[in-house]
């Protein structure tokens, strides 16, 4: 769907790991609508795969950045600071948890592994706007990626989900805080979609089929799907929202118990 909704516009996207990334959904949207875009990647092992995806959107910024490191993070926004001056949106599509603890039981949870998907998956989101509202000299538009986890108990999504929670809270802080610069900050509570990311999770499969047989649509989303509301919300079509969390879940999240229509699912 081609237009100039985000002609003139300059954008980061953090998380692109492989064209299964929900920020490669977002990424092909805000391109396919004009928008100038640089992305960020974590380590060497992704830059291959993401160089090739640059190409195809014709993005030549591509950044290293590990958000667990704040020269890092200082580092990526330097970069953009150097090449833009300002920037108009930031993409956060970025989330890690050992998956050990991505089944059995939230209680077993390791310090460790809690302050690590908490600084993550959590605390990133707020760093990366530490840097990125000054460089948002004509306000902006932040969005970042939780899920259904974070509002209801999920199988397996355990840490992650409270993880998630404290984004979704952060999103409301940030929102109030930047909102007086005219920076919104809202986040898209994605139904499941498998990706790198989500190969971690426990019964994946499972889960996949339980959204597609129970959501009001009776299908799982995809990363189009994400992409086409995350331009809603980047563009200036989202202009009166912010600290909004919106669910691009084939509108699973409104549903009380399972359909009667749905058949039975074998686990595995
Ligand atoms: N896939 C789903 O079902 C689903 C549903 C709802 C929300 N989400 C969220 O969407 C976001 C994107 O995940 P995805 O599913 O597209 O998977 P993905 O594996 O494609 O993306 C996750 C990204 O996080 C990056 N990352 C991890 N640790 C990092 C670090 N220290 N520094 C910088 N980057 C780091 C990875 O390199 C990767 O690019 C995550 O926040 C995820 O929790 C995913």
């Amino acid at each position: 769907m081609k237009s100039n909704l985000m002609a003139g516009k300059r954008g980061l996207i953090m998380g692109l790991a492989n064209d299964k990334s929900i920020a490669w959904g977002i990424a092909r949207a805000c391109a396919d609508a004009g928008a100038e875009l640089a992305f960020s990647y974590m380590g060497d092992a992704f830059r291959k795969r993401v160089a090739p995806l640059a190409d195809q959107l014709g993005v030549d910024t591509l950044i290293d950045c590990d958000v667990s490191d704040p020269a890092s993070i200082d580092a990526a926004f330097g970069e953009i600071e150097a090449k833009w001056g300002k920037i108009d949106f930031i993409v956060h599509a970025i989330g890690f948890s050992d998956k050990n603890e991505l089944r059995g039981r939230y209680v077993d949870t390791s310090r460790d592994n809690f302050l690590m998907t908490m600084d993550i998956s959590c605390y990133s989101f707020t760093a990366i706007m530490q840097r990125a509202e000054k460089l948002m000299t004509d306000g902006g538009s932040a969005l970042t990626l939780t899920y259904y986890g974070a509002e209801q108990v999920m199988p397996h999504y355990n840490v992650m989900g409270v993880a998630k929670a404290a984004l979704e809270a952060s999103v409301k802080y940030m929102a109030e805080d930047l909102g007086k610069q005219g920076i919104r900050v809202n986040a898209i509570s994605a139904g499941p979609i498998k990706t790198l990311a989500a190969s971690g999770i426990g019964d994946f499969r499972y889960i996949l089929k339980w959204n597609e047989y129970n959501s009001p649509l009776r299908r799982n989303v995809t990363i189009d799907d994400v992409g086409k509301s995350a331009l809603y919300l980047l563009s200036d079509l989202g202009s009166g929202v912010t600290g909004e969390n919106l669910h691009v879940d084939a509108g699973y999240h409104i549903v009380g118990m399972k359909a009667v229509d749905a058949p039975d699912i074998e686990k595995g």
